[in-house]
């Protein structure tokens, strides 16, 4: 149900400022911060679709991969035999809009190994899978509490190619090598679109959280950046607004690792971001007043 719309903090007040200096955009997009309300679920099939659906689907989008449903508001997808049986997996639109970048790819042969860095609960670990169909996917995550939902979502999907690890990124590095094809930064952030879904996250417009998760993820994705092969990709994303997380980390990167070129993504030409000082750079935003889900950040690199 809708909930009536909050007035913004002083923070996010700033914050909106800086990001939409026009007034009517920053209104729609406190709007859909302050108001939260339900986005239609997102299905990808893991199994090939049944005939007939038994869901109501919206029509696609352009940049909607064939295997994903989008499905009427009020679907509860998850509690359909179907999703226990793991013909699909349940995710939010905007997981997908972060993915899209996987299916520009094309490989002479199937994709030897690609490398989820933060992988739970296994999202995009399964996108990477449906996209690349690697020989092997490797879905590691750092955190312990959450490797369970990990291991399950990807054993309920019967991820054949998948194998779940458990390591810090500097010993992934030390594990894997320079050998990955395709390595996935879905970076841990601020998480300041899950006020879009409702969800409060304590802090997360405070300059001192941006700054601590951007120093995190520079960290992460400069040590990641060793798992790339010459030739391979690095798609660096997060579920956060702020420039210093997105774009910041993407500047900071693409200067002090010049190997790596900033891709386009002609698919998501309509959603490339503004900001960013590198000439080149190319990253792409997914914002919750356009109304496909609670928003993300996403851009691609390729290693010379
Ligand atoms: C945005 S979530 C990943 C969501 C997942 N990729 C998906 O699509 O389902 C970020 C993940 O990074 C992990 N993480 C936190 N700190 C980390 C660190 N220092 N290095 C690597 N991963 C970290 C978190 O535990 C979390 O699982």
């Amino acid at each position: 149900m809708q909930k009536t719309k909050q007035f913004p903090s002083a923070l996010l007040e700033k914050f909106s400022r800086k990001l939409y200096p026009d007034p009517v955009h920053r209104e729609t997009f406190l709007t859909a911060l302050l108001t939260p309300k339900p986005y239609p679920p997102a299905i990808l099939w893991c199994q090939p679709r049944p005939n007939p659906l038994p869901f109501d689907v919206i029509p696609p989008v352009v940049w909607q991969p064939d295997w994903v449903d989008r499905l009427v508001l009020g679907t509860k997808p998850g509690q359909h035999h179907l999703h226990h049986q793991g013909a699909y997996y349940v995710l939010d639109f905007s997981s997908v809009f972060a993915a899209v970048p996987l299916q520009s790819l094309t490989f002479p042969q199937s994709p030897k190994l690609v490398i989820d860095v933060c992988a739970a609960p296994g999202g995009k670990s399964i996108l990477a899978w449906r996209s690349l169909q690697p020989d092997l996917l490797v879905a590691n995550e750092v955190i312990g509490k959450r490797l369970g939902m990990l291991t399950s979502n990807l054993k309920r999907c019967h991820l054949a190619c998948g194998k779940v690890t458990h390591l810090n990124v500097a010993d992934l590095v030390a594990e894997y090598g320079q050998l990955a094809d395709v390595v996935i930064v879905d970076a841990p952030c601020s998480g300041q679109s899950l006020l879009a879904k409702g969800t409060n996250v304590l802090g997360c417009f405070h300059p001192r959280t941006i700054n601590h998760n951007a120093q995190r993820q520079k960290k992460i994705i400069a040590t990641a950046s060793q798992l790339v092969r010459p030739g391979g990709y690095l798609l660096y994303s997060t579920c956060t607004f702020s420039i210093e997380e997105n774009e910041g980390v993407l500047d900071w990167f693409v200067q002090r690792f010049p190997a790596f070129q900033s891709l386009a993504v002609p698919a998501l030409t309509d959603y490339q971001s503004p900001w960013g000082t590198s000439p080149q750079f190319r990253g792409y935003r997914l914002s919750p007043e356009q109304g496909l889900g609670a928003g993300a950040f996403t851009s691609l690199l390729q290693l010379a």
